[in-house]
């Protein structure tokens, strides 16, 4: 069953479109990434499923109700991330806790909450002497508080360094393990890869694509790159005859060419065939940053 429900949505800021028409549906239970590059509209179609913005048009729904007609029912049902900017810096962890448990009227205990989320240690630290990866933490567990059927996480893990990153990634797999739906708001390739079940790629306002990570993949045509920069140009129509190859480009004289294990397997034949030696020849499985790219390009 969907829990979000996004459909035609569409917001302007001074006659200027920023989500121009955008669809999709989050099941309960999974991991849904909007990934898309700065300014794509991903904060401002989540703050409207927040009910935080009024959409110009299309309809919003979760779980059935409307995030701004209905925000009291919305606000216990999702979860949203606080910023950074919201919280008082001299707030101490147990009082930010204790407050926003006191925002609903069936909240977590909040004891269990911070000892799942690494905090126990950390409960008299005001808010301002926490470091970055503590104080994420926090808003997951503020985000929490009100036990939601869904929470919103939007760049989360900007600014942390990569065991942080890593330690809040398997926090929110055991946020989704505890039935949890979560909206993941994000521009780290990686992280979307890692973690999501299925990804809406926004490119200026719009749905550039939906899948799943490895969906995404295989759009780009070709699981596999095969790099290299031979020691002298290649042919051409060498080149454009490779098979199961869905695109070969030269930068800088390097090749780069999107395929299959066939295509790896024919490049080697001709480089042996044409006596050329590739020098730093690198076989390696496509990644969502192919994809994204592909996706995301300016098409003129
Ligand atoms: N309140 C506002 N008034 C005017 N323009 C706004 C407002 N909020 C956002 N914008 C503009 O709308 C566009 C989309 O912003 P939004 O924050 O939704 O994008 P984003 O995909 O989340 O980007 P980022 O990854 O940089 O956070 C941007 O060009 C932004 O400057």
């Amino acid at each position: 069953m969907a829990i979000v429900e996004v459909q035609g949505l569409r917001k302007s800021y001074a006659g200027r479109p920023v989500v121009d028409g955008v669809t999709f549906r989050v099941e309960e239970g999974e991991i849904f990434g909007i990934l898309g590059p700065n300014g794509a509209g991903k904060t401002t179609t989540v703050e409207c499923v927040e009910g935080l913005r009024l959409p110009d048009a299309g309809t919003v729904r979760v779980a059935g109700f409307d995030p701004v007609t209905d925000h009291d029912r919305v606000t216990r049902i999702l979860g949203a991330q606080l910023q950074e900017s919201e919280l008082q810096p001299k707030l101490t962890v147990r009082e930010a806790l204790e407050l926003y448990a006191a925002f609903y009227p069936e909240p977590a205990d909040w004891r269990p909450l911070a000892e799942r989320l690494g905090l126990t240690g950390k409960l008299t630290t005001r808010f301002a002497k926490l470091s970055g990866g503590q104080k994420q933490r926090l808003f997951i567990a503020l985000a929490l508080i009100g036990n939601p059927r869904v929470v919103v996480l939007d760049e989360l893990t900007t600014g942390l360094d990569p065991r942080a990153r890593r330690d809040t990634w398997s926090l929110i797999e055991e946020v989704r393990a505890g039935g949890v739906t979560v909206l993941l708001v994000t521009h780290f390739m990686e992280e979307a890869q890692r973690l999501c079940d299925r990804i809406a790629v926004i490119d200026r306002g719009r749905i550039a694509a939906l899948d799943t990570p490895s969906g995404l993949i295989r759009r780009t045509g070709g699981g596999t790159v095969i790099s290299f920069t031979p020691s002298r140009p290649l042919d051409e129509a060498d080149l454009a005859g490779l098979p199961r190859a869905a695109s070969v480009e030269t930068r800088e004289g390097r090749v780069v060419i999107h395929g299959t294990d066939e295509t790896a397997n024919a490049v080697i034949t001709l480089l042996a065939r044409h006596r050329v030696t590739a020098h730093q020849l690198r076989v390696t499985e496509a990644t969502l940053d192919d994809a994204f790219l592909d996706l995301t390009e300016e098409k003129i």
